[in-house]
């Protein structure tokens, strides 16, 4: 067993190749022991990067030399030689080692991420700073070619083109994002893998000048001279266009040939565009043959109740449904045609569903434009990566009050994935902006009438959002209908404190409602559909009747729902007390969503807490809970 004895990098350079590649074999069986068997996580991805990993950590000097990962989510086995194999088990877990990578979790980690697209922006940034301190150290981004179809990639790359730093940016290319890459540039780099020519004339001149005294030398002159033959062959090179010298395609899974190619690379002295061709789930067959269903594996709980539909795939099938009746309907997601729920409706309308990459920002102007014409366009994005989009949303549909919908999925606390997943800032970043109209459902069925109200809301931009997973089990009786805009739902009357919820916390408000009931107290509890507008005289009656609210939203405070409603009490010079629940000024970790709603103090019973704490000290009265 070598991986038992690999406690930093330094420990691979004492390998052999043959035992470097039955230390692949073992970092591969403790991937698939681990994560498809105990922890679930990213699967698919980390087995196609373990060679990768290797040879990388073979030739340079981590963490002297930087290694910059893009997402992060291919990386396992880079942390399995970077000194956490011992913790590898708690991967993903409460207190364990996070999915991704993170700065204070290692010196090898040399930047956070998880969004995608920022490797080579980042490590850039390295290289130049290293330049201006006189350090001397290699920098190297490894980017997917999912992720090279984000637009920061090629503000990288245009930047490093021109700069002429000393950068290694490797493109591990497995013809996948999370689902089939997509794109006229993936199309490009697929036939750069299929032209056999280049590689073949490339592989002769290598072998020929190998042989010769100084071969090396000679190699890296050759590669001027390959230059002429790449664009005899492909016509013109992008990257060498674009002021990167190309090396590849090379067998991104055979050891030996990419040592060789980075102990070539590493003395060449301006940006370098390494081109391997990896296999997603390379060496274990299911994910092989299907890389898409293998992309993240989840470990089910033998005995467990069937769950209720997820919210994803109620709010896909809903708008399946809207779009046969409506034609103006059009569905885009950015990458994530799955995690979305936007399958049935890519199967179903194929012409009015498009996956446009790793790209929202250019899916949110893409989305305005549809919308000029007249078409009714849902832009799918997860709560967190509309953050990239976020002038796009201000600057091209607000500001001309396009009526495009923004269908927020992974709303709130998503689990497992960790801070940089979490969709908690969406209520503040979209508060703000004016046109804006923002809904969030209590369940699943009011999704479907959520969906339906911003299908048919023609005056400008609406959103909603909506957690990740499964719904609440509630009945999806009739057809959707539109609601009322800016209208809530008053749940139950009581004198004694106003719970006033939005989304996914109105139904643990109305637990907390029971627990207080338990307790002798009476409370309001009132689901307010809408963060914007508000339904201000539901809010307000509620408020002057019970004298005593609390707000609660899965979302930060700051600038979320319960800004929203103490501006208007301080609007109406209403003087009460009020609690607002929700995210604090912090970043929250990965850990199930159950456990970081707790800790976040949104949960049935730590509203109850809060409420009962607020009747305590305003009323003079001695509730107890039981
Ligand atoms: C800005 C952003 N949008 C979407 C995602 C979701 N996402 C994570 S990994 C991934 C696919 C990445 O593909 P690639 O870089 O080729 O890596 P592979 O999984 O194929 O190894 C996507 C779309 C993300 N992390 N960041
Ligand atoms: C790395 C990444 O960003 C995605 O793979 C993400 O983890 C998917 O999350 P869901 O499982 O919620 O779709
Ligand atoms: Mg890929």
């Amino acid at each position: 067993m070598h991986l038992e004895q690999i406690n930093s990098p330094e420990d691979l350079k004492k390998l052999t190749i043959p035992e470097l590649e039955q230390l692949a074999q073992e970092i591969r069986e403790t991937i698939i022991d681990v994560v498809a068997g105990k922890t679930g996580g990213h699967f698919a991805p980390n087995l196609g990067t373990v060679e990768l990993t290797l040879a990388l950590h073979y030739v340079f000097d981590s963490p002297r030399d930087k290694i910059v990962w893009d997402v992060g989510h291919q990386a396992y086995p880079h942390k399995l030689v970077t000194g956490r194999r011992d913790r590898f088990h708690t991967i993903r877990q409460e207190g364990g080692l996070s999915g991704f990578l993170q700065r204070e979790e290692s010196e090898h980690d040399q930047f956070g991420a998880g969004h995608a697209s920022t490797s080579i922006s980042a490590a850039l940034g390295m290289a130049v700073a290293g330049q201006l301190k006189g350090e001397h150290f290699h920098t190297v981004a490894v980017i997917g070619d999912g992720a090279l179809t984000g637009g920061m990639a090629y503000e990288a790359l245009n930047n490093a083109g021109s700069l002429q730093v000393p950068l290694i940016v490797v493109l591990n290319d497995n013809e996948m994002s999370i689902a089939p890459n997509v794109g006229a540039l993936a199309k490009y780099l697929s036939r750069i893998r299929t032209n056999t020519r280049y590689t073949q004339a490339k592989a002769e001149i290598e072998r020929l000048l190998r042989r010769l005294p100084q071969g090396d030398l000679w190699l890296e002159l050759s590669h001027r001279f390959l230059d002429g033959l790449k664009e005899i062959v492909y016509q013109t090179m992008i990257w060498e266009e674009l002021g990167f010298t190309y090396f590849g395609p090379v067998d991104g899974h055979n050891i030996r040939e990419l040592i060789e190619t980075f102990q070539l690379v590493k003395k060449i002295r301006g940006p370098v565009f390494v081109h391997a061709i990896t296999v997603k789930g390379k060496g274990y067959q299911p994910a092989e043959d299907d890389p898409f269903k293998h992309h993240s594996a989840s470990v089910k709980v033998p005995g467990a109740p069937p769950s209720p539909p997820k919210y994803q795939d109620v709010f896909g099938e809903t708008l399946t449904r809207l779009a046969e009746e409506d034609k103006r309907i059009v569905a885009i997601t950015a990458a994530m045609p799955d995690g979305t729920g936007l399958l049935p409706f890519a199967k179903a309308h194929p012409d009015r569903f498009f996956d446009v990459g790793i790209a929202e920002q250019h899916a949110v102007t893409f989305a305005a434009g549809l919308a000029t014409q007249g078409l009714r366009p849902v832009a799918a994005i997860y709560s967190t990566f509309l953050q990239r989009a976020y002038d796009q949303v201000i600057h091209d549909v607000c500001i001309q009050n396009l009526p495009v919908v923004f269908a927020m999925d992974r709303a709130g606390l998503v689990g497992e994935d960790g801070r940089t997943h979490h969709g908690v800032f969406d209520f503040a970043y979209l508060r703000c902006i004016p046109n804006m109209v923002i809904m969030a459902p209590k369940d699943e069925d009011e999704l479907r009438h959520m969906l339906k109200t911003a299908i048919d809301y023609e005056r400008g931009p609406i959103a909603l959002r909506y957690p990740r997973g499964s719904g609440v089990g509630v009945p999806l009786l009739g057809d959707p209908h539109p609601l009322p805009i800016g209208k809530g739902e008053l749940l139950q009357e009581g004198d004694d404190v106003a719970i006033i919820a939005i989304g996914a916390t109105v139904l643990p408000a109305q637990r907390a409602a029971e627990i207080l009931a338990e307790a002798g107290v009476e409370a309001t509890v009132i689901n307010a559909r809408f963060v914007k507008p508000l339904d201000e005289a539901l809010i307000l009656e509620a408020a002057r009747r019970t004298g005593l609210v609390v707000t609660v939203e899965d979302a930060q405070v700051a600038g979320g729902f319960g800004s929203a409603v103490l501006e208007l009490f301080a609007r109406e010079e209403l003087r009460i007390p009020v609690a607002c629940l929700g995210l604090p000024d912090r970043f929250f970790d990965h850990a199930s969503q159950a456990s970081l709603r707790k800790q976040a103090g949104i949960d049935a019973e730590s509203i109850a807490r809060r409420a009962l704490a607020l009747v305590r000290q305003h009323r003079g009265v001695t509730p107890q809970l039981r």
